[in-house]
């Protein structure tokens, strides 16, 4: 909680003037009971009619007052509450950026969203009510209580009967309150899961026919969700008519004895009429509560998901600004008996793989699925770290070297193509801001997909990405080795990322890449890519099996050999 609150502080002054103005409101309101009370007493009784003029105007005139504190406040709270939670949502997302590749596996991809999204709001709202009418109704409520003491202290202390029945009845619920939305949180969560995993696999649901039991599992949870957001509310329900039963009895019991000393001469009617209504201030504002403790409870519930986030300390990696950092020398890449296991796993996915690639070598990467390949290239630029053994760039141990340093030498192609919504270009040039356009160009042509975009209408501009010109597979690849190969950097790492092409692009764009310095890391299950490389790397459940050039292996190695004659022709040739 006080993490998420620490947020406020910045708007400490906007928050202040806008609980000032609330109080002023506040003290109009309470003060009008007072001068009603006068008006009957000394101008109506009395039949005064100048002191019905002077207290009916003061009346007015405050009234204006209080309308203008309202506007005011209302400019206030908003910009305070607007702007705590853009700083909020601010630092939770560069929070998760940071988050290591560890920690960020910890939390379900929908569970960050919702933290992102609907926490944030929820927090907002409830500081924003806070600054207009939440801190204003108990406020309000005690104030009555105080100007009804003030007013007529006998008849005051019989609305104080249910006091201390409300106040433990309130502790109960609230406590209850952020267990509960808590938990409709989480189905929130689960609901945004499905929902994503639905729409980004769109096409599977329709050419498998899974409408139907896609829109049950969603059934589902969505109605998990309105199952345990109703118990929630049911609680919440309860606090109304609970309250008002109270109140009411207590204002029942000031106005049976209040009577009786009007009647005996006591008190005065005035009086009565004041205290009844500062009992029914009390009552209304006592009505608030409900919204409010449904508010607060789920906000405190919101708060807590996001302060998870938030006190993360372990697991965090500095900001990386690749744009400014000046890359190092690559030299060579060893691995020296390095293991490693998936964070909370035992298996070994790694297991004491040592190897040797000189500066501008290329390395071919081979095995069967699932033997570690995209493990072992995840491991250089330490989106994960070794579990056992080191792994060296040019002699020095990659821990050792500044992260900005380290990753601005690498060119990341992932397995799975990945674009972002914008044009093309944008999407080049994400790998270097800084590239100018025939730089781009440049890249594009080297990637074998300059003249693929050249003749699309758009050009460069295209749009891709959501609703934008859906690519094929193979020109979302060569979009995201273009952007790798936009930052030339020293080492590549393409992983399987040459798979939807064709045997000619494939290697036009190998032979493009001969003139680069880069080091490659390249995982392939083609023997025809491995032949072009310097050293292959056969990987079997994590072990290195075979090690050395293809003419090498297809002597010394019984497992590459069988791979190579299983791609017949194509692999020999
Ligand atoms: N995030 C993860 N947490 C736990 N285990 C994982 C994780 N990612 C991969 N693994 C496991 O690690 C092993 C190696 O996976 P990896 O993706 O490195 O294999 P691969 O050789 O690249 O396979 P493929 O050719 O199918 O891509 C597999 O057994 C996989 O189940």
């Amino acid at each position: 909680m006080k993490v998420v609150f620490s947020y406020i502080k910045p708007y400490k002054w906007p928050a202040l003037i806008a609980i000032c103005l609330m109080l002023f409101e506040l003290t109009v309101e309470l003060t009008q009971p007072l001068i009603i009370a006068k008006i009957i007493d000394e101008g109506i009784v009395a039949d005064d009619i100048e002191t019905i003029w002077y207290w009916g105007l003061i009346l007015v005139g405050l009234a204006l007052l209080a309308f203008a504190s309202g506007v005011v406040n209302s400019y206030f709270s908003s910009h305070a509450a607007q702007s705590f939670s853009y700083d909020l949502r601010n630092a939770l997302f560069s929070k998760i950026q940071s988050f290591s590749m560890a920690t960020y596996l910890r939390f379900p991809t929908s569970g960050l969203i919702t933290r992102l999204t609907s926490d944030v709001q929820q927090v907002q709202t409830v500081f924003f009510m806070s600054l207009r009418i939440m801190l204003r109704a108990p406020l309000a409520a005690i104030g009555s209580l105080i100007m009804a003491f003030v007013v007529n202290s006998k008849m005051a202390l019989f609305l104080m009967i249910g006091t201390p029945i409300v106040v433990l009845f309130l502790y109960v619920i609230v406590k209850k309150g952020v267990h509960l939305f808590a938990t409709v949180q989480r189905r929130l969560d689960r609901v945004n899961r499905v929902l994503q995993e639905n729409l980004q696999g769109i096409r599977l649901v329709k050419a498998y026919m899974r409408m139907d039991f896609e829109g049950n599992r969603f059934e589902e949870v969505a109605g998990d969700l309105k199952t345990d957001t109703m118990k929630a509310l049911r609680v919440m329900e309860l606090i109304m008519p609970v309250l008002l039963f109270v109140m009411n009895m207590s204002l029942l019991a000031a106005l049976w004895f209040g009577a009786i000393d009007v009647r005996n001469g006591n008190a005065q009617v005035g009086e009565l009429i004041a205290v009844v209504n500062y009992a029914m201030r009390m009552t209304g504002n006592f009505s608030m509560f409900a919204f409010i403790i449904n508010a607060f409870s789920r906000a405190k519930a919101s708060a807590e998901r996001m302060a998870e986030v938030l006190i993360i300390e372990e697991g965090i990696e500095k900001h990386v600004t690749s744009e400014k950092v000046r890359p190092l020398t690559v030299g060579s890449i060893k691995f020296e008996n390095v293991s490693f296991n998936y964070p909370n796993t035992d298996k070994k996915v790694l297991d004491n793989i040592s190897f040797t690639v000189m500066e501008g070598e290329k390395l071919a990467i081979m095995g069967a699925t699932g033997s570690g390949k995209s493990t072992l290239l995840n491991l250089l630029p330490r989106f994960y770290e070794p579990t056992s053994g080191a792994i060296y760039i040019h002699n020095q141990n990659i821990n050792d070297m500044p992260l900005e340093s380290l990753r601005a030498m690498v060119g990341f192609v992932p397995q799975q193509s990945m674009l972002f919504t914008g044009s093309i270009y944008e999407n080049v040039r994400w790998g270097r801001q800084a590239a100018a356009l025939n730089e781009v160009h440049y890249a594009a042509s080297q990637a074998q997909i300059h003249q693929t975009i050249e003749n699309f209408p758009n050009q460069y501009e295209t749009r891709v990405g959501q609703k934008g010109v859906n690519l094929s597979g193979g020109q979302k690849q060569r979009l995201s080795i273009a952007r790798a190969l936009i930052r030339e950097p020293q080492i590549l790492i393409l992983d399987d990322s040459t798979s939807a092409l064709d045997v000619k692009t494939e290697s036009a764009f190998w032979e493009a890449l001969n003139d680069k310095q880069a080091t490659m890391l390249v995982v392939t299950q083609k023997v025809r890519t491995a032949k072009g490389a310097d050293k292959i790397l056969l990987l079997d459940e994590g072990r290195v099996i075979a090690f050395g050039h293809h003419d090498e292996l297809m002597n010394t190695s019984e497992q590459y050999k069988q791979i190579a004659l299983s791609q017949g022709k194509e692999g020999e040739a």
